[in-house]
């Protein structure tokens, strides 16, 4: 019950003082101020005083969860995946600097979703969000590889973004954190070396230069080295990162667009980089459900997965990136025209260049970026899988859905999304 009326009425006024009884009898606590009551109410979440969980026999739906970025292509999936499968769940706020639209249709469920309109630069918002959660999925952050936002932004919204939501933990007494991080943080490096069916410990030498993988790298070492500090009541923190190779499925902007270059072309794409580099995809439902997972599993098994890292992995084949794209565009009426890359590699190099330069000397008043740059040219013409068990070892993971099933589903997406192009 208090834990319900401290983090539903965090603007209403308090009375200056609170006592907390069980059964109404003997006196648990007595807190004064503001941050004590959060605290009273995170050891309350924290199954510090079971007679209160057990009161009222809401002991199925207990849990508040916070997921950051929630309104994004993984997000929406990782929320909605939430409300499916965490029967624990009591409320789930969603953070996100822009609130989707069809979080209204969620809100008449069992679970009370509370959408909160929040930037996560901002510490006082974040805190806010945070406080009275039991697990936080830290998921916000800028994904831009096109250099439409300046390398200080990125910074600013995946690095100190990250250290406010860490903060945030620590002060109000939140003590599980789960942060999608990328593959990106490995590789592929800028010397182009492959990685190939590497996993979590395969060495590989990673070189960061450009302003997004710098900025997950970074994040990421701060949510590990996060793990293990003391959380306000003393508990410790405990934290691990998803690493999730390129995503796909319903909501994937760059599918999208490269679905509309493809109409644009009167149903055919060129082939640009060679069909043996291979890129390592996975599937949204599988990310978001791993997401799931490992919030579940934090708890109970905090010694083996506290500050450890996991690549995202499914069924989904190896193959290059535009051959792979391929197995929804070409359903959807779409051609990939050649065996070999259309031009030759050095002119690629050299229109990327060109592009960047392009964009330099226009900045800021470029309103669209290309996809093709050094960076993003490198990224694809690099073999960058993964296969690995660890997320099956450590926490059971099994992806949730087939490749036949993600395959399926994000052909469909395409199709009553954009119709065909037949
Ligand atoms: N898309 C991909 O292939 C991969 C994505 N990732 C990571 O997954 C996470 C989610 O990525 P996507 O869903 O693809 O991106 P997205 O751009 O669709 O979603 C990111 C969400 O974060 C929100 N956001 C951005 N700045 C914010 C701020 N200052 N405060 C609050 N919210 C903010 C955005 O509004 C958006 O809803 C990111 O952290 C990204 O680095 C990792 C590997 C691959
Ligand atoms: C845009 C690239 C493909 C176009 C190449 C061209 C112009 C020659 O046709 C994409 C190729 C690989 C993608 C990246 C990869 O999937 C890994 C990623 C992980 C993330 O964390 C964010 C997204 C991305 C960097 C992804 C971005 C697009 C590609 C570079």
């Amino acid at each position: 019950m208090l834990t319900v009326a401290a983090s539903r009425n965090r603007s209403a006024p308090w009375p200056p003082a609170l006592s907390l009884r069980a059964s109404g009898q003997q006196t648990l606590l007595r807190v004064t101020g503001d941050w004590g009551r959060w605290q009273l109410a995170t050891q309350v979440n924290q199954g510090l005083f079971p007679q209160l969980d057990m009161a009222g026999s809401e002991q199925a739906q207990k849990l508040v969860y916070l997921v950051t970025g929630g309104c994004g292509f993984l997000g929406e999936h990782v929320v909605r995946m939430l409300l499916q499968h965490e029967p624990r769940l009591r409320e789930l706020r969603v953070f996100d600097l822009h609130l989707g639209p069809w979080l209204e249709e969620l809100k008449t469920g069992p679970v009370q979703v509370t959408a909160i309109q929040g930037d996560v630069t901002q510490a006082h918002e974040v805190a806010a969000a945070v406080a009275g959660a039991h697990v936080v999925i830290h998921t916000a952050g800028l994904v831009d590889v096109f250099g439409r936002t300046s390398p200080e932004t990125i910074h600013k919204v995946n690095v100190q973004g990250t250290q406010n939501v860490i903060e945030a933990c620590v002060q109000t007494g939140t003590r599980f954190l789960v942060y999608t991080s990328s593959m990106e943080v490995v590789g592929p490096n800028i010397k182009g070396h492959p990685f190939y069916r590497g996993n979590e410990d395969t060495p590989y030498e990673a070189v960061h230069k450009h302003p997004y993988p710098c900025s997950k790298a970074l994040a990421e070492q701060l949510v590990l080295e996060a793990n293990g500090r003391k959380v306000c009541g003393g508990l410790p923190l405990v934290t691990c990162a998803l690493r999730p190779t390129g995503i796909y499925g319903e909501g994937h902007q760059i599918m999208r667009d490269f679905y509309r270059q493809g109409l644009r072309m009167g149903g055919r794409l060129f082939r640009a980089i060679p069909a043996s580099v291979e890129h390592g995809r996975v599937y949204v439902g599988n990310v978001a459900w791993m997401h799931v997972l490992v919030a579940r599993e934090l708890e109970r098994r905090a010694a083996l997965m506290g500050g450890q890292v996991y690549f995202c992995y499914d069924h989904s084949p190896y193959k290059s990136y535009e051959d792979f794209n391929m197995e929804f565009l070409g359903p959807c009426g779409l051609q990939l025209l050649g065996t070999r890359p259309l031009l030759p590699y050095w002119l690629l190099v050299l229109l990327a260049a060109l592009n960047a330069l392009l964009q330099w000397l226009l900045r800021p008043r470029l309103l669209s970026a290309p996809m093709l740059n050094p960076y993003t040219l490198a990224v694809a013409n690099t073999t960058f899988t993964v296969s690995t068990d660890k997320a099956q070892r450590h926490f059971g993971y099994k992806p949730l859905f087939s490749w036949e099933e993600s395959r399926t589903r994000t052909i469909l997406w395409v199709q009553t999304t954009e119709g065909s192009a037949r």
